[in-house]
């Protein structure tokens, strides 16, 4: 059937046209509200009344607060207004007559008069029916309630510049084709909305129970990255009035990653919510520099094979990202809180006012919600309270006992005049002493108290525990050996002496600080997204959900990616069972990114890895094989590059990266492209703090290239070959599936790229 020749489209075309007035409408009389929202709140500000201002505040701030509804409504439908729905369904509920038809879109419109829908959103309990639901009896939840029906009709729209351009019915043989269509494009180097074509397995788990932590385990392109972000937005909207964004937040691998996600958020609706890196939100929590060994360094290193004594250097990594260190620090942590309790009672002047017993059990059992510092404060607090009544009442006290020894002297006591005088100023004397003891003491005895308690940074604290080998002994003598405590404070001594830190440390920075100092309020997320979440480390994990306070993670990662495997999560059930134990855990197999050609090469490298990870499914689209290039010499290998980039751009590719498998190595392709390339093309050399230029073909390493993907990849090797160890494959299992649409070898020798395990004619090579 041609495009317009649907028999409803004239229909959808009225349909479409009057959904856009109605908006136009709603926006106009919006802003008219708006305005008046704004006059009010300038007429209450004027005319505010202080006597009566409780009043006066409160109808500002619900003026306030409906500005701020308005506003954000006449965003949100300015922002739909080319493009209110992409898709509709019919829906016949049990016990009814009359079917309703439901039109999806990225924001919801309701008719000012009956409130019936105009736009629902795609984020309400209702459009699980799209989602999820077959044409034929289908249910679906709201609010605990479950909703039973038939579904006569599922129809997508592809709607541009506010027309309409397409209608298709998806029934069950139909269901993938626009699915198909949007794989089919263009990768834009930015991360993109997929609310037309999300899947059933991908609905799932966006939708999966809020009140819960996730863990998923997701193929190379199963769309994790942008299932978390559908799942925050899905979020934000059904918890609108409990949580506000900048609770929300999402940790990335790096700088990089978060501009190329940074698009897809205000598209769906989420734009304030906190984005950042595990770095930099340690550093935020600690509020200081931490210098730190810049983190590829030793995965380069594990590479080039030029650590020294890398068995250890690899326990090490390890063992810092472990729940053992975690266990060792809370024994220390014993200590330093015992090391921080005031000894003795606490005293003004010579008057007991309250017992060391006392303090211990504040600062020990009813404080422990608090970080240690916290809790001194807090006992400062109360022994100031205590010193401000007692004062008053020892003040009295001391007076009334001198007063009478004074009169008793002056009225009862037979004494001669001169022993009396003596005795009577002695007394007035001490009276005065101690009054003014008392009154000085009281401004200074809770300080001079806690001064006591030796205070400390939070290095002071790191470095007691991890460079001196008698303390780590002490802690730690049961889970490592001499050996071991030995290197690990040798290796740390090395460390402080350069005042430098590894990223393996972060995690016990992190926990340290949480529980000694504290960690900025607005930095405590309630509710927290992990990309490329096998790079992190357990304690890593742990660290974060202690200091958080929360245990409301989504948690999405690939270990076939797990490059920093040496320092991160091997396994998702430790995960599970020891961090989150309240989690679903869900798998994702399917690949929407890469075409079946691409994906069966790196299945094959995929298959090499000791893992027990099943094969990757790739959505059925297909393209051409991946091409292997043998060159002989540097000059030729350009040749051959510019070449295979000029095909490409004519065969319509836009976004072209060459991944070479180093940093080092990338440098080099750089230098070759800029000495051969006779400035053909621009490059960019991709690094972490960079935004990606579109225009430009892209140099970047295997390891900065994870998360992103191009229209097509050139894989480049000209001094580093893949070895057969398991960071390396990773490495170039990562590079490979990084194609939408065309990946391409060029090397001295096909082993370069291990294609002798690669399956007979997957390949083509010249
Ligand atoms: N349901 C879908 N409809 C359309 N496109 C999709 C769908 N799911 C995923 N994609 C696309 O597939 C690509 C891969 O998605 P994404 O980057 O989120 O995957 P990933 O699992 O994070 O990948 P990786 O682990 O390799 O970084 C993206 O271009 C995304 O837009």
């Amino acid at each position: 059937m041609g495009k317009r020749q649907h028999p409803d489209f004239q229909e959808e075309v009225e349909r479409l046209t009057f959904t856009k007035k109605y908006m136009e409408m709603v926006i106009q009389a919006s802003e008219l509200d708006e305005e008046t929202f704004k006059k009010n709140a300038k007429e209450s500000l004027e005319g505010i009344d202080l006597k009566d201002s409780s009043l006066s505040y409160l109808n500002m701030s619900m003026n306030a607060n409906l500005l701020q509804r308005t506003q954000e409504e006449i965003r949100n439908l300015k922002k739909i207004y080319n493009k209110p729905y992409f898709a509709r369904i019919n829906f016949l509920r049990d016990g009814k007559e009359v079917e309703e038809i439901l039109y999806f879109g990225k924001a919801s419109l309701f008719d000012r008069e009956t409130q019936d829908p105009i736009i629902v959103d795609w984020r309400s309990p209702i459009a699980n029916l799209y989602y999820d639901g077959r044409l034929g009896e289908v249910n679906y939840e709201a609010e605990g309630e479950c909703y039973e029906g038939n579904l006569s009709l599922k129809r997508q729209y592809i709607i541009e510049d506010g027309e309409l351009q397409e209608i298709r019915d998806v029934d069950l043989t139909t269901t993938d084709e626009l699915l198909q269509e949007s794989l089919a494009g263009s990768s834009s180097n930015r991360l993109t909305d997929i609310v037309t074509t999300i899947q059933e397995e991908q609905n799932r788990i966006i939708r999966a129970d809020l009140n819960k932590p996730i863990i998923v385990q997701g193929a190379a392109g199963s769309g994790k990255t942008t299932i978390a972000l559908h799942r925050i937005s899905y979020f934000i909207y059904t918890y609108a009035e409990q949580f506000r964004p900048e609770q929300l937040m999402i940790l990335a691998p790096n700088n990089l990653f978060i501009d190329y996600i940074s698009d897809v958020l205000p598209e769906l609706g989420v734009d304030r919510i906190l984005q950042t890196t595990l770095i930099d939100y340690v550093k935020g929590c600690i509020g200081k520099k931490v210098q730190l060994v810049p983190p590829s360094e030793k995965l380069s290193k594990f590479i080039d094979g030029s650590l020294n004594n890398a068995e250890m250097v690899q326990w090490i990594s390890s063992f810092k990202g472990s729940l053992e260190l975690k266990d060792i620090i809370n024994r220390y942590l014993e200590d330093v809180l015992q090391s921080i309790v005031p000894r003795g009672d606490f005293y003004l002047s010579k008057f007991k006012l309250y017992s060391g017993e006392r303090v211990e059990k504040l600062i020990v059992e009813q404080y422990n919600y608090l970080p240690y510092y916290r809790r001194l404060e807090k006992v400062g607090e109360v022994l100031k309270n205590i010193v401000r009544t007692e004062k008053k009442i020892l003040l009295q006290k001391v007076d009334k006992f001198y007063e009478d020894k004074i009169e008793e002297a002056l009225f009862k006591l037979k004494l001669d005049p001169a022993k009396r005088k003596s005795y009577v100023t002695k007394a007035m004397d001490k009276k005065d002493e101690l009054m003014e003891e008392i009154q000085k003491e009281s401004r200074t005895a809770v300080r001079a108290y806690l001064k006591q308690v030796a205070k400390h940074d939070l290095y002071h604290y790191f470095d007691e525990l991890f460079t001196s080998r008698s303390v780590l002994k002490k802690y730690a003598s049961d889970i490592l050996d001499d050996y071991q405590i030995n290197f690990f404070c040798d290796y740390q001594g090395k460390l402080r002496t350069k005042r430098k830190f590894e990223v393996e440390d972060l995690a016990s920075l992190l926990y340290l600080q949480h529980h000694l100092f504290g960690v900025p309020k607005e930095l405590r997320a309630r509710n927290v997204v992990i990309d490329e979440a096998q790079d992190y480390s357990y304690f890593q994990l742990y660290a974060l959900k202690s200091a958080l306070n929360t245990d409301m993670f989504t948690i999405v990662g690939d270990l076939a990616q797990g490059i920093h495997s040496y320092r991160g999560i091997n396994d998702w059930h430790l995960v599970k069972e020891e961090i989150f134990p309240r989690a679903t855990y869900t798998t994702l197999q399917k690949s929407y990114r890469t075409t079946v050609e691409i994906m069966q090469v790196a299945n094959e490298v995929l298959a090499l890895l000791p893992l027990d990870l099943p094969k990757v499914e790739p959505v059925v689209r297909h393209g051409t094989r991946p091409v292997f290039y043998e060159w002989a010499n540097e000059a030729e290998a350009v040749e051959l590059v510019l070449a295979e980039i000029s095909r490409l751009y004519d065969d319509g590719m836009k976004t072209i990266a060459i991944i070479g498998k180093t940093e080092k190595e990338s440098v080099k392709l750089e230098k070759l492209m800029s000495k051969y390339g006779n400035g053909v093309y621009n490059t960019q050399l991709l690094r972490e703090n960079e935004e990606i230029n579109q225009e430009d073909v892209v140099i970047v390493h295997s390891q900065l290239a994870k998360g992103l993907e191009f229209d097509a990849v050139l894989l480049w090797s000209v001094d580093e070959v893949y070895s057969l160890n398991e960071i390396e494959l990773k490495l170039l299992y990562v590079a490979m599936t990084r194609p939408l649409h065309r990946l391409t070898l060029f090397g001295h020798s096909p082993s370069v790229f291990l294609l002798e395990h690669v399956g007979e004619g997957l390949v083509e090579y010249k």
